[in-house]
């Protein structure tokens, strides 16, 4: 049984709309991947699919090894995922957000406790533990919500444009977190349409119009001339 995640032949339309066709890609274990397509190439919908918010009438989805459609509480329990839109009370602390989290999992007490330690401690979060999420900058906050998505341990990590609205920073700071997370063996998909969160050695997918454009490492996707330039002449968008 093969680890990370296979996509086989997976297509999605909305009415006689195609929003993805016949999408195939694989991501090793440990790796970070890029999945880059600018407004309307599919992101969203591939992220639905992947969390079985949408179901695909056809093609193949494995997680860790888990058919999607097979046994789905398998693969959707080895899956960690940061929606695009914030998911937290702004009420509550940090710790008690996802302490909140743990709970629904299953997860109470000392084992709680230590996990969420161990995931804040992982994101530089622990000592802001205490702070109520609504204190926390825009950084801070989806940093709490990646390391919500550690809590039970998951072998594959799903973000969708986990950046928005962030400053430049805050920008930097999460999206060098999640590559230390794939460093240290984490699978990663991290949908953007931005070229500068994408770093030479990660596997790059460029998603345009619903289709696969490109998949390999960033630094040969991008040759001599840029992955801006490059990606802007695959998918004809304007600088
Ligand atoms: N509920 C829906 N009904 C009809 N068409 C939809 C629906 N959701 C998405 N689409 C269409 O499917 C295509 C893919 O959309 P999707 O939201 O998956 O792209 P995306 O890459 O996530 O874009 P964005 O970055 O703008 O969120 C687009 O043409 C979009 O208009």
């Amino acid at each position: 049984m093969s680890a990370g995640l296979q996509i086989r032949g997976v297509s999605y339309t909305y009415g006689p709309k195609a929003a993805l066709s016949d999408i195939s890609f694989a991501v090793p274990a440990g790796r970070f991947c890029a999945l880059l397509g600018p407004n309307g190439a599919g992101k969203s919908t591939l992220f639905n699919l992947l969390t079985r918010l949408l179901v695909p009438p056809s093609g193949q989805i494995m997680v860790a090894g888990h058919d999607l459609a097979k046994v789905p509480g398998l693969a959707l329990a080895a899956m960690g995922v940061v929606f695009q839109q914030p998911t937290f009370d702004p009420e509550l602390s940090v710790r008690r957000n996802l302490l909140f989290f743990a709970a629904l999992h299953g997860l109470a007490g000392r084992e709680a406790a230590a996990r969420i330690d161990a995931a804040l401690e992982r994101l530089a979060m622990r000592e802001r533990a205490g702070e109520r999420a609504r204190d926390l900058n825009g950084g801070h906050r989806r940093r709490m919500e990646i390391a919500r998505a550690l809590i039970h341990r998951p072998q594959f990590l799903l973000l969708d444009e986990p950046t928005v609205g962030l400053d430049a920073a805050s920008r930097r700071s999460v999206t060098d977190h999640v590559h230390a997370l794939a460093a240290d063996g984490m699978t990663v998909l991290w949908a953007t349409h931005l070229t500068d969160e994408v770093a030479p050695d990660d596997q790059l997918v460029i998603l345009h119009q619903g289709r696969v454009l490109a998949d390999g490492t960033a630094r040969d996707i991008a040759g001599p001339d840029g992955l801006t330039p490059t990606f802007l002449a695959l998918t004809g968008g304007e600088a």
